[in-house]
């Protein structure tokens, strides 16, 4: 079967319970196609779908063509019209030239639903379409904006503001972005806004069109959920932290963003010596390694990473020279995936009329199942339907006949999460760890999180939870915490932890994080607060000596390093303007490196 075949049926085939697109292509055990095909092509039919069936219809083409299904015209019709690479089909095959003989009538048609549309050019179109899907997908409900991460070892806000994000009003906050009109509609206003919490990040709206930007394909603007910002900046690397280890690393978002927090605040090691921190990062998935590769050399982060491609994380050797200067970790380990928003989205298919007088046999089926306008087909009695299936973030699937498969399945998971965990743990010189997941399960987060904290080897270096007034400043103020009950009535640990979603109207929880600390080698006040010199630099407890002074005989050979060029906080921290800038001790704010771009791979873009 071709793959127009094998979509066809896929998108025809009754809905299984909560049958989700991506259950259903990655549950199926039968295709014979590549299922991240099937499942890009659905999910782009699917989107078009509204536009592909007022052109099929205008084109008379079910009625000229009686071998297409309404189904498989609008999979035919989409890779002909909408991708650059036509239909993967040869020349000579019935199926394409079915669609290709109607070619005048086609484009003809799609230009007029595009003007019909009020868009004036192709792109604008798309971002139209993008938009109304993404609506659609919401059911209705407020849909997410589209973060953008600004890649400050590239680019810097200012300069995006000025170049990509030209003709953007800048609103105060996210509902105002997404109260906006779609901003390929007529002459809708752009708007965005800056993130409160989370320096250079962005906020646009969700058909916002950012992927085909220069800044885009160059690494310096990066797509990425504003939950999945929280663990690196909350992990809040220091000079005094010496490396850093993202233990599981592909893609590589969060690697990428460390790498941009580091080199901002003077930590890139080919600026004065290899001495100064670099990142770890490490991919068991050989393949996934490959991406991460690909991502960290677009991001410029390469100068400052070191990849350990293949390598699982729990088989390291915490004591390795390689590894003693190892001071803050981010564990980020696959999970069930659960919180992804729109990963169990069954996307709504707007189908061709079929012609009246069909006489066909496929298409007295497809008028049986080809409804009009069809979201989540009721569920049948089929007894060959597919089993659900969870889907981990790193596309592990495991069928769930029972609600006992999905807890023994989150058991699984959770007991690896943890082994990470007690293995960060054990780093000599490891002071902070963050740990985040994308679920919702308080099975994979606060229980973790609190089954580490009553382990012996946190008992023994005391580790616990960072209090969320010790957080970095947009951390601690971000409102919606880790659930109390989860945490068994332990406050301060559900309030070390937070919840991505939630805290911007939304209602989806998108990821969750928190951070551990060490109780460690430093001189703390009486609200275990780490006690710092003028220049951010802490005190040895066990000799009196400041960290840096006394790297040798306390903390290992870190070099130490001055705290920077930026101007701090009594606590130490960088002192930043509203737009997230670091503010120069020598007065102003920093624009960051702006590194030229000598890479000249293919961005293919990450989408996080
Ligand atoms: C949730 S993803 C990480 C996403 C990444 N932090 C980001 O933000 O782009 C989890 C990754 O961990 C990898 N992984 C799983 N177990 C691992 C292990 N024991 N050691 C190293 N990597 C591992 C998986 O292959 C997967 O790529």
């Amino acid at each position: 079967m071709s793959l127009y075949h094998e979509t066809a049926a896929l998108l025809s085939a009754p809905a299984t319970h909560g049958g989700s697109l991506k259950s259903r292509v990655f549950g199926s055990k039968d295709l014979k196609s590549p299922p991240a095909q099937v499942y890009a092509l659905a999910l782009e039919s699917c989107k078009w779908s509204p536009v592909l069936k007022e052109v099929i219809e205008n084109a008379q083409l079910l009625q000229a063509e009686r071998k297409l299904t309404p189904v498989l015209a609008l999979l035919l019709v989409h890779d002909f019209l909408i991708t650059k690479r036509g239909i993967a089909l040869p020349a000579t095959h019935g199926l394409r030239a079915a669609v290709e003989r109607h070619k005048a009538r086609l484009t003809s048609g799609l230009t007029r639903a595009r003007l019909r549309r009020k868009c004036s050019t192709p792109e604008a179109f798309r971002s139209l379409v993008e938009a109304e899907a993404a609506f659609s997908a919401s059911g209705g409900r407020p849909a997410h904006p589209r973060w953008v991460r600004v890649n400050t070892l590239k680019t810097t806000v200012d300069e995006q503001l000025e170049t990509t994000f030209r003709g953007y009003e800048v609103v105060p906050t996210v509902q105002d972005v997404m109260a906006a009109p779609p901003a390929a509609a007529g002459n809708a206003k752009k708007m965005l806004c800056l993130d409160g919490n989370i320096p250079n990040l962005i906020a646009v709206p969700p058909g916002a069109e950012v992927t085909k930007s220069e800044a885009y394909q160059s690494g310096a603007l990066i797509l990425q959920d504003k939950a999945s910002c929280f663990p690196a900046y909350l992990l809040d690397p220091q000079p005094e932290d010496g490396d850093v280890v993202d233990a599981c690393a592909a893609p590589g978002n969060k690697t990428t963003h460390l790498a941009s927090i580091m080199a901002e605040r003077g930590l890139d090691p080919t600026k004065g010596g290899d001495k100064k921190p670099k990142i770890h990062a490490f991919e068991k998935d050989k393949n996934r390694a490959k991406t991460l590769e690909r991502m960290v050399k677009t991001a410029g982060s390469d100068r400052i990473t070191t990849i350990h491609q293949g390598q699982d994380f729990l088989k390291v050797d915490p004591r390795a020279a390689a590894y003693r200067r190892v001071g803050a970790l981010l564990l980020d380990p696959s999970c069930s995936g659960s919180g992804i928003v729109g990963r169990d989205d069954m996307p709504e298919l707007h189908l061709p009329e079929p012609p009246s007088s069909a006489t066909n046999d496929s298409n007295k089926k497809g008028a049986q199942k080809d409804s009009k306008k069809r979201k989540r087909p009721e569920t049948s009695a089929d007894e060959t339907k597919p089993l659900p299936v969870l889907i981990d973030d790193d596309g592990t699937t495991t069928a769930l006949g029972s609600e006992g498969d999905l807890k023994t399945r989150i058991e699984a998971l959770a007991a690896f999460q943890l082994a990470l965990l007690l293995h960060a743990f054990t780093f000599p010189a490891a002071r902070k760890i963050t740990y985040s997941t994308c679920s919702t399960y308080a099975g994979e987060n606060e229980h973790v999180v609190l089954r580490a904290l009553a382990s012996k080897a946190a008992k023994q270096r005391g580790w616990r939870i960072l209090a969320r007034e010790r957080q970095v400043g947009g951390m601690r103020e971000w409102p919606v915490r880790g659930d109390v009950d989860a945490c068994e009535g332990g406050l301060e640990v559900a309030e070390g932890c937070e919840w991505g979603g939630g805290g911007e109207g939304e209602e989806e929880e998108e990821e969750e994080e928190g951070e551990v600390e060490e109780e460690g080698p430093y001189v703390r006040d009486g609200e275990g607060r780490i006690m710092r010199d003028g220049d951010g630099i802490p005190t040895i407890k066990a000799t009196g000596k400041k960290a840096i002074e006394a790297d040798e005989e306390s903390v290992g050979d870190y070099e130490g390093d001055d705290d920077g060029p930026y101007v701090r906080d009594a606590e130490g921290r960088i002192i930043r303007d509203a737009m997230g800038m670091p503010t120069s001790k020598a007065g102003g704010t920093v624009d960051s490196q702006s590194e030229d771009d000598d890479d000249d791979d293919d961005w293919g873009g990450f989408e996080d």
